[in-house]
């Protein structure tokens, strides 16, 4: 079965009718052109050009060496490759951390590349940003939880909002960037149940999962992962999709069908 219906371009007011009628939203980073072509095809309704590309591409330890050189020439290549798919690119550590003016100039780089929404990572303390630039007509993808440009600060890769007072801070970063305008946002690795909560009070901004169970209105993962082609040790939220299936094809289409039918995630992928 096929959840490609036509092949009109996704807007943000599809994802949003997504959100509004329970339609899961299926979420998957990609590259270059080739992939995205072949992404489009098996019904993924998002692409995200992350900055994990500095993991899976570039072979770095962190995400914090790539640049905003890197991230419009990849944007770019994925413009190239697909049409229906909304395209949303990370905002790479240091290109929007200085002011909402130094995130305006570098999030219009990776509009005119292809992008079609930004994506940057932070809580309540982003807000002002975030509304900075939705004002200016730049849809932004807010990122809480796990954020991998922090991770020196965090102390490793690990689940955020484990005890009260982080649910509790996570809920206020949530409302504050959906009160600024964010028209998506990433949770990764937060416990199923808090982004349970969170997914329930906010009002129109879908919440899209990474190892962050399965009642988030979309999940994402790393297309590498997915794929199992990533050498490094994989997370507990990851499941190669490779598992299975005959091609590379079938991987993604039943990555798609998982995620639309709810089955991905299962218990074993959530904290
Ligand atoms: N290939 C790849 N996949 C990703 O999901 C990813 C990247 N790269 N690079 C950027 C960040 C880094 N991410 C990571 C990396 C490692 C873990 C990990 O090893 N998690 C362990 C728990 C570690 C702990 O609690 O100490 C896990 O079991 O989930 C999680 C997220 C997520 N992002
Ligand atoms: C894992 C996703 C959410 C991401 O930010 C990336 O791929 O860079
Ligand atoms: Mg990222």
């Amino acid at each position: 079965m096929s959840y490609l219906q036509d092949n009109k371009p996704i807007t943000l007011f599809e994802l949003g009718k997504m959100r509004a009628e329970g339609r899961k939203i299926a979420m998957l980073t990609c590259y270059d052109a080739s992939f995205a072509t072949l992404v489009e095809r098996c019904g993924v309704d998002v692409v995200l050009v992350g900055d994990s590309l500095g993991n899976v591409l570039q072979g770095q330890k962190s995400t914090l060496p790539v640049t905003m050189e890197h991230m419009v020439y990849h944007t770019e290549c994925v413009a190239r490759g697909c049409n229906r798919p909304f395209i949303v690119a990370d905002m790479p550590f240091g290109s929007y951390h200085e002011s909402p003016a130094q995130a305006m100039r570098n999030a219009a780089r990776l509009m005119s590349a292809g992008a079609q929404m930004v994506k940057l990572e932070g809580g309540e303390f982003m807000a002002e940003t975030v509304h900075f630039l939705v004002e200016r007509g730049v849809p932004v993808c807010a990122h809480i939880g796990l954020t991998p440009q922090s991770v020196h600060q965090l102390g490793g890769y690990r689940v955020q909002g484990r005890n009260e007072a982080g649910a509790e801070r996570l809920k206020a970063d949530a409302l504050a960037l959906e009160d600024a305008g964010a028209g998506l946002m990433v949770m990764e690795m937060v416990p199923a149940t808090v982004a349970t909560e969170i997914t329930s009070i906010l009002k129109s901004m879908a919440t899209i999962g990474i190892g962050a169970g399965p009642s988030c209105d979309g999940q994402v993962l790393v297309l590498h992962d997915l794929l199992g082609v990533y050498p490094g040790k994989t997370a507990r939220f990851v499941r190669n999709f490779m598992n299975g299936a005959g091609s590379i094809d079938e991987a993604v289409t039943g990555y798609v069908a998982a995620v639309k039918d709810g089955s991905f995630p299962a218990a074993e992928h959530c904290y």
